[in-house]
């Protein structure tokens, strides 16, 4: 496996990051460091961290633990990925910009160059009766931007949790060549069980790329209690790493031929009806 190197690697090791998150902000942070560095030391070249990864994740928490980008959280992740040079998916914190409130996620390239900022683009506001009501629209603003980057590896799509449910996201992020799609997020007890793996395995088989999702480790004392179980599912729609539910580092090694194996032993992408239908960033003129 190349680390990093001039030529594009065929294959590379991805590392997420179910960490145990709490009430304080500075543990979390320092708790992040450590574990990123101990992925990085298990050969990671992607690090991933999960949805809310300095906060409790709940629409009360998201004023009192917001920050501007840059700021003390992600001077935090940039420290980190340039000791450790790797990529680092910062999970996502809440971002305060201009008076309105974000989930967003930044990532750090190996010389900690900040070089993607995805704001969760669709709100997790649900009410399934006698189970769980959320609405994070209370206190958050949506973004409006996909947010893709570069690595010497592959181009890599992001979305936070509540965008997985989008099919049509992750097939904008598959045309525009992503071959590994990260989502952050913290599924709950409800959904978790009924829909996280599927949702996980729907994205990867649909667009025939890599798909992992990164969960907080489970807290059974808070107010939001996170279903866990990190997940990565390769182009065939087979998980191929997960975990149960408490702190933890899940390592999935991603081979990109594989990715072009499927694509031509079922070659969706020629056969999609290009002529009748189309799915379009509408950012893009
Ligand atoms: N943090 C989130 O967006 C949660 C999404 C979720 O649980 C779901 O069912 O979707």
């Amino acid at each position: 496996m190349l680390k990093l190197g001039t030529t594009m690697a065929r294959s590379f090791r991805i590392a997420l990051v179910q960490m145990s998150v709490t009430a304080d902000k500075p543990a979390n942070l320092q708790r992040a460091s450590k574990l990123v560095k101990e992925a990085a030391a298990g050969g990671a070249s992607v690090v991933s961290l999960p949805e809310c990864f300095n906060s409790p994740y709940g629409t009360g928490y998201f004023p009192e633990y917001a920050e501007q980008i840059p700021g003390p959280s992600t001077d935090v992740l940039k420290k980190a990925a340039a000791e450790n040079n790797i990529f680092l998916v910062g999970g996502s914190i809440p971002e305060e910009d201009n008076g309105k409130l974000y989930n967003t996620c930044v990532v750090f390239n190996t010389t900690g160059e900040m070089i993607a900022k995805h704001r969760k683009m669709h709100l997790f506001d649900i009410d399934v009766p006698g189970k769980i009501t959320f609405k994070e629209s209370e206190t958050l603003c949506p973004g409006d931007n996909f947010t893709a980057f570069d690595t010497p590896f592959c181009k890599i799509g992001i979305g936070i949790c509540y965008d997985i449910r989008f099919a049509e996201m992750a097939q904008l992020y598959s045309k525009q060549g992503c071959k590994l799609l990260l989502y952050p997020g913290a599924f709950n007890m409800t959904t978790g069980p009924a829909h996280w793996e599927l949702l996980t395995r729907a994205r990867a088989l649909d667009n025939q790329l890599y798909v992992a999702t990164v969960s907080p480790a489970r807290d059974e004392k808070a107010k939001y209690v996170a279903w866990g179980h990190s997940t990565a599912v390769s182009p065939w729609g087979e998980v191929i790493a997960t975990c149960e539910h408490e702190e933890t580092i899940v390592y999935v090694d991603i081979d990109l031929d594989l990715v072009d194996q499927i694509r031509g032993q079922i070659p969706l992408t020629v056969q999609r009806r290009h002529d009748r239908y189309e799915v379009k960033d509408k950012t893009q003129s």
